[in-house]
């Protein structure tokens, strides 16, 4: 919040870091370790120079607030960002959230510094959308049915400034009728026409759903999809008219494309995803159908019928906290036009305003007439998209790791001068995405080399010149020699078929095969450089 407490000085506080983050230490730690803030000041009146170094300030403590995870595994010390277009997005615009309601109380002498902050913020957030505009072809294509359900999303108060287009590669997606700023909605859609488990509540199939053992209200929202998509009397039937015949996801991939993932980390987790799906499958539809057929009619709770339901539910709900304050897995008509991207326009949709009663998707950066507008589906890397969504997003995918689980050793709880909380789930992702000028890091994660460093620590006392250099060899031979099994395990893409003839899933297969290879030379590369500097081959 800003407040004045000094006349003629302007103090800006960032949000506390919260206690309650997993990440809190790890925060704090940086933010002290970078001599960063979440307090500033600002005499008034002050050279633009002095406002804009400020703003840097606020701009580098405002990343580290709203780093997740993966973005906080892979920070070196010596980059201060951009991390990634979710975490620059999500800090600009809480900058920009901050100012609104301040610029609306602040003194006069107040006034011209926080219009230039909030100014030279907009124009940050419009220099780094404009490096993500998307070229995109858009097919002829009929749209009659997406029409009907944007006319009936209105007829209840829907309101929305897209129009529905079908994309070369991403199948249909909403394009920008007008343009759209910073902050405006894009789509607003009614709580009264969101599908959640309140509708099972209201229907015919709930008193036998809630008595039946073991039922949970994931299971409960498939087994109404399904039946409601064959209703004619639905209030819904608009909506699943829009709804196409098959979904194209990683759970529906035949044996073509399994077999090209064999060694791939994706693979396993097709194969659990879909042995789980079955076991469910037999549990629940096929004792429903025995014990009640006529409310659970066999032709209407088939395999191919009860996998179409989860991929639905995988591929299109939304986490949404309505408006008495509980969170729902939903299906939100219309908003489910929205394709993913890693730079997406919408990040931050997933409450009800109490006030309008509806979902508003506000934008995150301009969307201009004609572009197609983006949401983001979360920080997922590309083994989760291809299973549970069917599609890899284009450009670098930062969140695309590949996990290292290394036991816990007690030599863990030495590493506190780099992290708190001794980590031993560690990943490494392309090292391309490395910015650092630091000797001895070659674009692989300094949490993983130190945590290497520790468990391979040679105590040579006589030569501790030596020690190190061996030490570090170690580390980068260990490295290596992971990497090179897994892509041994991998095995190389076959370029004798032509790409055309291939059916969805093999093409999708091997676009993500290709990615996965890609990861691996990049380490296996990085690996090289390092033994090379230190005198050795892998
Ligand atoms: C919520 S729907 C979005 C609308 C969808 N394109 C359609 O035609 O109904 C999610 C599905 O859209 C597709 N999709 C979303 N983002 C995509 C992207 N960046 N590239 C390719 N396909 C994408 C995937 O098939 C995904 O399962």
């Amino acid at each position: 919040m800003w407040q004045t407490q000094r006349d003629g000085v302007l103090y800006l506080r960032l949000p506390s870091l919260d206690e309650v983050d997993p990440l809190f230490s790890e925060k704090k730690r940086l933010l002290h370790a970078r001599n960063l803030h979440l307090i500033f000041e600002l005499l008034l009146p002050s050279p633009s120079g002095a406002l804009l170094e400020m703003l840097d300030q606020i701009v580098y403590a405002a990343r580290i607030l709203y780093l997740n995870e993966v973005e906080i595994y892979f920070i070196e010390d010596d980059d201060f960002g951009p991390f990634s277009p979710r975490n620059e997005l999500q800090s600009l615009n809480s900058l920009l959230a901050m100012l609104v309601p301040l610029l609306s109380n602040a003194k006069p002498e107040e006034l011209e510094a926080l219009h230039e902050l909030q100014k030279e913020t907009i124009s940050m957030i419009n220099k780094f959308s404009d490096q993500n505009i998307d070229e995109v072809i858009i097919e002829e294509f009929d749209t009659t049915v997406e029409e009907l359900l944007l006319k009936w999303g209105e007829s209840h108060g829907a309101k929305s400034k897209v129009k529905i287009a079908y994309f070369d590669g991403v199948g249909r997606g909403a394009v920008a009728a007008e343009d759209i700023e910073i902050g405006e909605s894009v789509l607003e859609i009614p709580e009264t026409i969101i599908i959640s488990e309140d509708l099972i509540r209201e229907s015919d199939i709930f008193d036998v759903l809630n008595e039946w053992d073991g039922m949970t209200t994931d299971s409960m929202l498939l087994l109404w999809s399904m039946r409601e998509r064959y209703n004619p009397a639905s209030k819904f039937k608009n909506y699943f008219a829009t709804l196409p015949d098959t979904f194209n996801t990683g759970l529906s991939f035949g044996v073509d494309s399994l077999a090209v993932l064999q060694g791939t980390l994706v693979l396993e987790e097709l194969l659990q995803a879909k042995e789980h799906l079955w076991k469910q499958y037999e549990s629940l539809c096929l004792a429903l159908c025995a014990w009640y057929p006529n409310i659970f009619p066999p032709e209407l709770y088939s395999w191919d019928k009860y996998l179409w339901a989860c991929e639905l539910w995988y591929s299109n709900s939304m986490k949404v906290v309505c408006t008495d304050g509980k969170l729902r897995t939903c299906l939100v008509p219309i908003a489910g036009f929205l394709n993913h991207s890693l730079c997406p326009h919408v990040i931050n949709y997933g409450r009800v305003d109490a006030e309008t009663k509806s979902l508003k998707l506000r934008l995150a950066r301009k969307c201009k007439r004609g572009e197609q507008c983006y949401l983001s589906y979360g920080s997922l890397p590309g083994s989760h998209l291809v299973t549970f969504y069917g599609f890899i997003p284009k450009g670098d995918n930062p969140y695309d790791v590949i996990p290292l689980d290394f036991e816990a050793t007690e030599s863990d709880d030495n590493q506190c001068l780099v992290i708190e909380t001794p980590i031993t789930n560690h990943m490494l992702r392309g090292t391309w995405f490395s910015r650092s000028n630091k000797p001895h890091t070659f674009g692989l994660p300094p949490r993983l080399l130190t945590h290497l460093r520790s468990i391979l620590k040679n105590s040579d006392m006589e030569h501790p010149e030596d020690a190190n250099k061996d030490n570090e060899r170690a580390v980068l031979e260990t490295i290596n020699s992971i990497f090179e099994s897994m892509k041994e395990g991998i095995g190389d893409i076959d370029n004798s078929n032509n790409c055309e003839d291939l059916s969805w899933d093999v093409k999708l297969a091997l676009r993500y095969k290709g990615i996965q290879l890609k990861i691996l030379s990049s380490v296996l590369s990085s690996c090289a450089t390092g033994l090379k500097a230190l005198g050795s081959n892998p």
